[in-house]
Formats: C-alpha cells, sequence, structure tokens
C-alpha cells in the first residue's frame, strides 16, 4: 500500500484527531531540524539522515497504531461532519417513548436473546427504542465471554419497522437524517458483534423490521412469516443500512426486485434467493407455545457456536473482515485475528491431544 493509500485508509479509520496528532509531531520535528540547520547546529548531511529518521519514525507510528487496533472497533459511520451529533439525537428520539428493547445473556451458554418488545404495535421502534437498542449493542460489545446473538419480536412477530407516530413527527429531512443515521450506526455495530447472530423470524418483518433481520448474520424463518421491505409504499426506500446489507446478501437483481415489488418474502421464496437460512419445523410455535420457535432457533444456533468464545468469536470476526473489507484489507485483518488465536488455550489443547477430524 503505497503512503498516500495508507494515509487515506488511516485517516478515514481512525479518525481525524489521531491522524493528525501524528502529523502534528512529525512537521515539529522537522521543523525544529531546519531551524537547527538555519543556525548551523546541524550540518546538512545530518540534517537530512534525521529527516528520513523522523519519516520512517512517522509511518512506523500510524503503521503500528493502525495495525495494532481492530478495524470494526466501535468507530462510528458518521461524525460531526455528517450533522451526527449522538447525544443531541438520542435526546430527540426519547421524546417519542413506548416499548422496550430486551436483552437477556446466558453466561453457560454464550448465547444472548435480544428482544424487540412492543407488541401492541407489532413490535413498531418507537424512539426511545431506537435509543435502547443502541445501548444494548453496547452492552453486547463489552460482551466478551459472547458466542451468539438471537435477535427477535415479542408476542410470535418479529417488527413492523418504525413507529409511524414517530415517524409522522420527524418527517423533516434533517431530522430524518440524524434518524437515519442513528440506525444505520446501531446496527451496522449490531452486525459487525463478534456473535454469531440470528434474526428469529415470526409473524412480520416489515420497514425497518426488514432492515434489522438484515443486520443479523442468518434469519430463520417459522412458516407463516413474512419479510418485506414496504418501503415503496411509504414512499421510501430503506435507510437504516438495509438495502446496502440486502445486495450483499441476495444479489442486486433479487434485491431490487424486493425493493421495487415491495415482494412478500415468504421462507421458500427467502430460502431460493438466499435472504433466509432456515424454516423452523412445522407447528412452531405448538400449542400457543412462544418458546417453541425460540428454543428451536437457540438448537439451530449452538450448532456454529460450540466451542471456545475466543475461537467462536475470531471467527466471526475474520468473516466480518472478508465481507467488509478489500482483499489486501481483509487478509490484514484476518492475520491480526489468527495472531490472537494461534498458540491460545484452545490451540495448544487441542495440540497437546491426539486431534481427530472424523
Ligand atoms: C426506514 C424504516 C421506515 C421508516 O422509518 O421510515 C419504516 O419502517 S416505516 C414503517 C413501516 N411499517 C409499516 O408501514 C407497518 C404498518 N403496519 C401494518 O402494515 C400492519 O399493522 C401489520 C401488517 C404489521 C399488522 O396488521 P394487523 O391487521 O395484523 O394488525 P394492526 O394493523 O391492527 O396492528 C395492530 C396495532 O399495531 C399498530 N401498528 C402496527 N404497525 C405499526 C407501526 N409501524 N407503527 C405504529 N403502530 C403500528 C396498529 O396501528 C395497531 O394499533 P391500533 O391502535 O390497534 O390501531
Amino acid at each position: 500500500m503505497d503512503r498516500g493509500g495508507g494515509m487515506l485508509m488511516y485517516y478515514r479509520r481512525r479518525g481525524k484527531q489521531q491522524t493528525l496528532k501524528v502529523w502534528r509531531s512529525i512537521c515539529t520535528a522537522c521543523l525544529l531540524l531546519r531551524d537547527m540547520l538555519w543556525c548551523g547546529t546541524v550540518t546538512q548531511q545530518t540534517a537530512h539522515k534525521n529527516t528520513m529518521v523522523i519519516c520512517v519514525l512517522g509511518r512506523y507510528l500510524l503503521k503500528s497504531s493502525l495495525c495494532s487496533r481492530s478495524w470494526c472497533r466501535k468507530s462510528s459511520l458518521y461524525s460531526a461532519g455528517h450533522g451526527f451529533q449522538p447525544e443531541e439525537i438520542r435526546e430527540k428520539l426519547r421524546a417519542f417513548p413506548g416499548g422496550a428493547v430486551d436483552l437477556l445473556t446466558q453466561g453457560e451458554t454464550g448465547l444472548a436473546v435480544l428482544t424487540v418488545n412492543n407488541p401492541s404495535r407489532m413490535n413498531a421502534f418507537s424512539g426511545a427504542m431506537m435509543v435502547e437498542l443502541e445501548e444494548r449493542v453496547s452492552q453486547l460489545e463489552s460482551w466478551t465471554q459472547g458466542k451468539g446473538l438471537i435477535v427477535r419480536g415479542a408476542a410470535g412477530t418479529f417488527c413492523s419497522g418504525s413507529d409511524l407516530n414517530a415517524v409522522r413527527a420527524i418527517s423533516n429531512p434533517q431530522d430524518g437524517m440524524k434518524m437515519c443515521m442513528f440506525m444505520q450506526d446501531a446496527l451496522t455495530r449490531l452486525q459487525r458483534l463478534p456473535l454469531v447472530s440470528v434474526a428469529l423470524v415470526e409473524g412480520r418483518a416489515l420497514g425497518g423490521g426488514s432492515e434489522l433481520s438484515t443486520a443479523c448474520d442468518f434469519r430463520l424463518m417459522t412458516p407463516d412469516s413474512v419479510i418485506q421491505f414496504v418501503h415503496k409504499h411509504m414512499g421510501l426506500v430503506p435507510g437504516w443500512g438495509g438495502a446496502a446489507r440486502l445486495v450483499r446478501l441476495v444479489g442486486d437483481r433479487h434485491a431490487l426486485r424486493l425493493l421495487g415489488g415491495a415482494l412478500k418474502v415468504d421462507p421458500e421464496l427467502g430460502l431460493r434467493i438466499g435472504l433466509a437460512d432456515g424454516v423452523l419445523e412445522e407447528g412452531a410455535p405448538q400449542d400457543g407455545d412462544e418458546g417453541a420457535a425460540l428454543r428451536q432457533a437457540e438448537e439451530w444456533l449452538s450448532r456454529y457456536t460450540k466451542g471456545p468464545a475466543e475461537v467462536i468469536r475470531a471467527a466471526k470476526r475474520v468473516v466480518s473482515s472478508g465481507r467488509e473489507l478489500p482483499l489486501t484489507e481483509a487478509l490484514r485483518a484476518e492475520k491480526e485475528v489468527f495472531g490472537t488465536v494461534w498458540g491460545g488455550e484452545a490451540n495448544l489443547r487441542a495440540l497437546a491431544g491426539k486431534t481427530k477430524h472424523k
């Protein structure tokens, strides 16, 4: 990667402040050297040699800072330059109360269940629930023993998008953009969690609810469920990152059909286009047992999260970087993650035993 490319990548990922700090110290050192040359305290040759040292040192500082931090650390998509003031947006959203986003973490299994809980509104997201969603994502970012996450809706239905009462109140462009950036940021951080995530889609996943489902690694659907990007009927397009993720999930043509046609995706269509990864057995939930579908989802997810947390989390990290980064950067991110498990407890334990992969 050339110096310019390295700097650009560094700037993009690590934020203006840090980049400027490193550049400032490099410039200060060069100016100091220039003054020493002018007043004759150093020879031209020494000054030239030291300038090279400063540049090499500065490049090393940038590179080592870049390589020593995980690329997907909780960096926001947006900054103040984009008009993204998180605290101001949270205050505005909290003005629209109702419902909750509940989180249950199970220490012994390493699985967590996040429930969109606003059943009287078909689990529509009130403003306050958007803030709670971000808070739950922050909690999950700090849950170092986590391996898997199930995202579901209460009362047998997934989520019907934004609460239309709130949407009507923030329908001006400025507030709409702020809600858009807030939810894009929260759902991108959810997708990047080092947890294997599943959206358990029961009932309806509409609008923002369909977008929420795309922020999970997998989608399991109950037999009668529907995922529908209804945005066209609202005179909209996705705004929570759902379009960008949908193209990566099903390809541009299927994505265009789902958005342009506001098609109802049932489990059969979902499996066919790759939006759904599994259909729960007929009869879930049995006898009104709301937990049946959740138990099936937990059983399904446990197949992919059995094993040491550090290894499962590393697997999600290398897939995330492969999914999002250009090849060279993905390989470098993979190297970073590989370094965290190579010679680790699980690796050494496996080497000590006679592991046979029958
Ligand atoms: C970027 C995302 C985008 C945005 O933010 O702009 C959006 O997500 S916009 C919202 C997109 N979602 C919708 O348009 C869904 C609207 N709701 C429905 O289509 C239906 O309610 C349905 C199909 C989900 C369920 O229909 P059903 O007949 O089974 O039930 P009801 O319609 O009687 O609903 C029960 C109760 O829930 C209220 N409800 C449902 N969805 C919402 C919502 N999104 N916001 C607010 N309230 C909602 C509905 O009004 C009923 O309440 P009630 O007081 O009994 O009228």
